[in-house]
């Protein structure tokens, strides 16, 4: 039996695209939650080899240093094309600048130098590794994903990061092309869409049902 989520919770990201859809994620969920930044907490090194390595120290320091229990969130997204590029390093691709434009064109040179450009040699898809992390040591963990195709050039101007060029499979628009209600697809109206909705469905059902 999973660990259940009560209280006051720390958002442990330093991300504000992410920090707005976890915040979304977690609001019909009955919890108070309180952002990293609000804290003033550090952004300790991310070290790992795996999204669920890093997940896991952000989350145990930020849970740490507030005494209270905290959710991090470590993803990214794979290129088939690329060897699974640019994956834990994408938050890196955007440069101290944290430019998603200049990355997105880096992934994009990529598949151009593999001549990848028929939609079935642009598959990639978003991780989203969760980890609750409890001031006492414990930890619950989930991993959520989705896949599509790489679109050039962007469309779309909402959300961040790499969402303007990520077609998610079985959709026409980006997304950078829909609303965060829409890349949620949150149940009445959806099962979970993107990666992060997805990892966040699996923790509610562990953690806060
Ligand atoms: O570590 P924190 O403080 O949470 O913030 P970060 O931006 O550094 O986050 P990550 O280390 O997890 O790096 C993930 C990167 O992958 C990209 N990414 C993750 N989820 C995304 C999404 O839903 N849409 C678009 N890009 C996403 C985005 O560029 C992030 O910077
Ligand atoms: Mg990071």
């Amino acid at each position: 039996m999973a660990r259940k989520l009560t209280g006051t919770v720390v958002i442990a990201t330093h991300n504000k695209g992410k920090l707005r859809e976890m915040q979304e994620l977690l609001a019909p969920r009955g919890l108070t939650a309180v952002s990293a930044g609000e804290l003033n907490l550090p952004e300790p090194e991310e070290t790992g080899a795996t999204f669920a390595e890093n997940a896991r120290i952000k989350a145990e320091s930020a849970a740490k240093s507030a005494n209270l229990p905290a959710i991090a969130d470590d993803s990214g997204i794979c290129v088939e094309a690329l060897d699974g590029a640019p994956g834990i390093y994408s938050a890196r691709w955007g440069g101290p600048e944290k430019d998603f434009g200049a990355a997105m064109q880096k992934v994009e040179a990529g598949l151009r130098e593999r001549d990848a450009f028929e939609p079935d040699q642009r598959h990639a898809w978003f991780i989203s590794a969760l980890c609750i992390a409890w001031p006492d040591g414990h930890v619950e963990e989930f991993e959520g994903r989705v896949d599509g195709a790489l679109v050039w050039p962007p469309r779309g101007t909402a959300g961040f990061g790499y969402d303007p060029m990520f077609l998610p499979d079985g959709h026409e628009r980006t997304f950078g092309e829909m609303t965060s209600e829409e890349k949620h697809g949150l149940p009445p109206r959806g099962l979970g869409l993107s990666h992060r909705a997805r990892a966040f469905i699996m923790l509610e059902q562990a953690c806060l049902a």
